[in-house]
């Protein structure tokens, strides 16, 4: 298989990066991250979440942060979502579309959303046909693909039966999360023999934290499988409230930086996105976790 032509980055910093900082965010700099993110290229950026504020309060505010923004034609501002209740606070706020979350891990599905994987799944349920009915898109995430932070190694079969099951109910990409980034190449390789047994390369993004340092690496081994759609967080924001020690999603600098690389389009000002990247980390008080970001300011 060969490298895809070009990538969509989804953007995940302001809700996967911001959701664990214990410290308050104000509103306006999130819907002000939100905007330099926009006005670098990224046509897909995750604007907030709708689940219990009880359980994540650094996404109370996401009904302000999505009235708040100015929106630039052609982007898809999406939420994420975990029932029936998180659809309809995102509709009310015009989000351009939502994402359900599901583990391949029993443990982290109940540490996470209090459930089953089997509940979740029956949960999503009458989301999906809420979502058909006013035409809205829904993508999935399976959490855990390449380990849990409670039951270690999971097997590559369970992911991929968890990825059909998603794709089955109507998700039209199912992004594959390595929430504690504890994956190697060798183990997408792995993962992936199997998921694409049943799951076309189309289907499928990647979603990896850089906890070991192996995330860019983890990236490209899925784009050499043909893998096009790439999860990111700017400035390496991000962590997992239920997985300790989890560190950010793979920042999106480097991301562009590798696909720079490569030679594969995404539409992207890595300029513009460093700044925002620089804003983000001022405005949180915390070094940016980007290496490029850091290795393109000394220069
Ligand atoms: C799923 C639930 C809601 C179940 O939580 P539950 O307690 O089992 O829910 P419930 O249905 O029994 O309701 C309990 C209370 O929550 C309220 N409630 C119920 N739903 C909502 C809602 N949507 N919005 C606002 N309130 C809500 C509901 O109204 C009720 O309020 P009360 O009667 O006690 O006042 C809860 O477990 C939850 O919110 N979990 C969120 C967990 C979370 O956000 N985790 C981080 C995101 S996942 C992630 O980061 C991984 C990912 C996606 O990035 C990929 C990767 O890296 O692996």
């Amino acid at each position: 298989m060969s490298l895809p032509k070009r990538v969509k980055i989804v953007e995940v910093g302001p809700r996967d990066g911001l959701q664990n900082e214990s410290q308050i965010i104000s509103t306006e700099t999130k819907i002000a991250l939100v905007k330099k993110l926009a006005e670098s290229g990224l046509g897909y950026i995750e604007t907030g979440s709708f689940v219990n504020p009880k359980w994540i309060p650094q996404m109370a505010d996401s009904e302000q942060v999505f009235s708040g923004i100015e929106r630039l034609p052609d982007i898809t501002y999406a939420a994420l979502t975990p029932n029936l209740k998180g659809f309809q606070r995102a509709m009310d706020v015009k989000a351009s579309e939502v994402a359900i979350f599901a583990a391949a891990s029993e443990a982290f599905s109940q540490k996470n959303i209090n459930c089953s994987i089997a509940e979740s799944l029956q949960r999503f349920e009458p989301l999906i046909a809420a979502a058909n009915e006013q035409k809205v898109a829904v993508r999935g995430y399976v959490s855990c693909v390449l380990g849990c932070p409670y039951e270690g190694d999971i097997a590559p079969s369970k992911v991929a039966d968890v990825t059909e099951q998603l794709l089955a109910m109507g998700c039209y990409e199912v992004s594959l999360g390595d929430t504690i980034g504890v994956g190697t190449p060798a183990a997408v390789e792995r993962l992936l023999d199997e998921v694409l047994t049943n799951t076309p390369t189309d289907k499928l993004a990647m979603h990896m934290h850089d906890t070991y340092g192996q995330a860019v690496a983890n990236i490209y081994a899925a784009l050499m499988r043909g893998i096009s759609v790439v999860d990111a967080s700017v400035a390496g924001l991000g962590g997992c409230p239920y997985a300790k020690g989890a560190s950010g999603n793979v920042a999106t600098e480097d991301v562009v930086y590798l696909l720079n690389g490569l030679g594969i389009e995404h539409k992207v000002n890595l300029g513009k996105l460093i700044e925002a990247g620089k804003f983000i980390s001022s405005a949180l008080g915390r070094n940016n976790a980007s290496k490029v970001a850091h290795a393109l300011s000394q220069q």
